[in-house]
């Protein structure tokens, strides 16, 4: 029987959480210390474990047929490949950062300057679009280090919380593209497992969905269950059940994880009480 090969990063940002998702599709990966092909159990895949910037030739080349990568390294360097789900996780920005002392005002101010950078095709893209010519110095780490070593005047880098930025005396200047970790395909990925990939990818969106929430049970007098069901934006309509006590009943329903907060005041206000929220295992819709 034929197996999917998937590549995920050997070790870095999207290692643990590429591993998560493919337990979390209950699929367990057999493999050792430094061990860099493994078998799953209860799925036809092969795990390659690679670089997140080698991902895209793998790709393109048909080694492997799908691969968990940062969307970001897509846009440097795999325009051409399919992105087949996003997986909302590692979510960040690429952006270009001047040091805090730099009077910037547009990105004019960038013309004839010097950019460090790993990403020059995405900055090149960038400045093309916007008229501007700058030199690239390309690096492949630390690239923050650059403005305070002189060997550039603004760098392009990926940000997320801001603070290496900031440890670095730079600042945020253009976002020039947000990012997560994806699923991408491979061109030449053959029938037989573009039938295993679309199981897989069922797997995908029943447990991000469940990740994004929450089963949500509640108690309430019975002359108010029907604005309570009015709050509530379940799945389809909520479940009302009776409780032992006369007059009270139980609703459950399933919630949006970030909707939650918002509801639980009006909630409260229409009499609710003994409110649980649970998380969710999967959700097949
Ligand atoms: N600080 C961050 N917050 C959130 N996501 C990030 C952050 N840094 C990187 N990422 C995402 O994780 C991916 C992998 O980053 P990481 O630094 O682990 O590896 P890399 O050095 O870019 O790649 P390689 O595997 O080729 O060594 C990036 O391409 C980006 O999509
Ligand atoms: O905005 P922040 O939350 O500070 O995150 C941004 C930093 O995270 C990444 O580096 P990483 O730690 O992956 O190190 P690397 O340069 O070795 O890839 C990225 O290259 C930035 O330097
Ligand atoms: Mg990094």
């Amino acid at each position: 029987m034929s197996k999917i090969k998937i590549a995920i990063q050997k070790s870095g940002r999207l290692n643990e959480d590429s591993v998560q998702i493919l337990k979390d599709c209950g699929i367990s990966i057999d493999n050792g210390k430094d061990q860099l092909k493994a078998d799953t159990r209860n799925f036809p895949m092969e795990v390659m474990f690679l670089r997140n910037g080698d991902i895209p030739q793998y790709l393109r080349d048909g080694v492997v047929d799908i691969a968990i990568i940062g969307e970001n390294v897509l846009i440097e360097k795999g325009t051409d490949l399919l992105i087949q789900e996003r997986l909302n996780f590692s979510k960040c920005k690429v952006s270009l950062a001047v040091p805090k002392e730099f009077e910037y005002n547009s990105i004019k101010d960038l013309d004839g300057k010097r950019i460090a950078t790993s990403y020059p095709n995405t900055v090149n893209e960038y400045l093309k679009k916007k008229g501007i010519t700058a030199e690239l110095h390309q690096i492949s780490g630390s690239v923050e280090i650059a403005p305070n070593i002189g060997l550039a005047d603004a760098i392009c880098d990926i940000v997320s919380s801001g603070s290496t930025l900031f440890k670095n005396n730079l600042k945020e200047v253009e976002v020039m593209l947000t990012s997560e970790a994806v699923l991408a395909v491979s061109p030449k990925i053959s029938e037989e497992n573009k039938e295993i990939l679309e199981k897989l990818q069922f797997r995908i969106k029943s447990v991000l969905k469940a990740r994004a929430s929450k089963y949500v049970l509640l108690n309430a007098p019975n002359d108010k269950i029907e604005n309570i069901v009015k709050i509530l934006p379940g799945m389809r309509s909520p479940t009302v059940l009776p409780l032992a006590e006369k007059g009270w009943s139980s609703i459950h329903t399933v919630v949006e994880k970030n909707k939650f907060w918002d509801i639980l005041d009006e909630l409260k206000e229409e009499g609710a009480e003994g409110i649980l929220v649970c998380p969710i295992e999967k959700m097949v819709l």
